[in-house]
């Protein structure tokens, strides 16, 4: 291990801090242990190529935390996580937001095995992670439309992100994307896609990560009406035909 619990723990409160996220000793300990387990497990579930401490501390966690404060924490919600690979950002907001119901979905059953271990380790309740494409999970009862808020982070562009989300989304919910700096641009060729698929751009926000250099936004996309039952269209083909 390159680093002690210690030192990545004074880094990760650091960060914490400047993002004026209340936390306390057991997120601390949660977010070391998934650490540890993240990195003795990475080559095996071919996880991620970000491996380094303090990396991991911003890139994927401090990435995954930056929109709870862009959210209405009032109510508890029923969040899905399109593409979670190791847990990002969906197992680290499960951890801040305890009471909210968690599903992680991903194509890698490699992932999912390891998510689920993780979720054993550090005792999780509300939370599932599930082997299986977006595109077939929408047409199934229970997922469809049953949905507050997705979540997506480095999955697809805007076009085909929209066709994999809003079918699961109930109306009036929201779905979270993490974006870089070409989302402007991804916005424009998504317009025939909202379109098509009845939702709309709420806001755009820039998001600041401490100590991240890379240009971070959030898109907030709202439902506005129930989905026409020919989206998302079989898997495979939002990816190869975006609409
Ligand atoms: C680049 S990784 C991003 C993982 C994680 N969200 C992150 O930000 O670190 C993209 C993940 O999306 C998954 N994925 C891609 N297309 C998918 C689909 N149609 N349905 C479910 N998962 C998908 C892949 O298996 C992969 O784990």
């Amino acid at each position: 291990m390159e680093i002690n619990k210690d030192d990545f723990i004074n880094k990760l409160e650091k960060g914490l801090k400047e993002l004026n996220i209340y936390y306390s000793q057991q997120h601390l300990d949660q977010l070391w242990q998934y650490y540890c387990f993240f990195k003795k497990e990475n080559k095996k579930y071919n996880l991620s190529s970000i491996t380094k401490a303090e990396e991991v501390i911003k890139k994927h966690f401090l990435d995954s935390l930056v929109i709870l404060k862009h959210l209405d924490l009032r109510e508890k919600k029923r969040w899905l996580d399109i593409g979670t690979g190791a847990g990002f950002p969906g197992l680290v907001l499960k951890l801040f937001l305890p009471g909210d119901s968690f599903y992680l979905l991903d194509s890698s059953a490699k992932k999912i095995n390891f998510l689920n271990q993780l979720s054993y380790k550090l005792d999780l309740q509300g939370i599932r992670a599930t082997h299986g494409r977006a595109e077939d999970l929408a047409r199934v009862d229970g997922w469809r439309a049953s949905f507050d808020h997705v979540s997506s982070r480095a999955v697809a562009s805007l076009n085909i992100l929209l066709e994999y989300a809003v079918p699961f989304l109930k109306v009036g919910g929201s779905a979270f994307f993490y974006k870089g700096p070409e989302y402007k641009s991804e916005i424009e060729a998504a317009e025939k896609a909202l379109d098509l698929l009845d939702a709309q751009i709420k806001t755009s926000i820039k998001l600041d990560v401490p100590g991240l250099e890379a240009e971070r936004y959030l898109l907030v996309i709202e439902k506005l009406k129930e989905s026409d039952e020919k989206y998302p269209r079989r898997a495979g083909i939002p990816n190869k035909r975006p609409l």
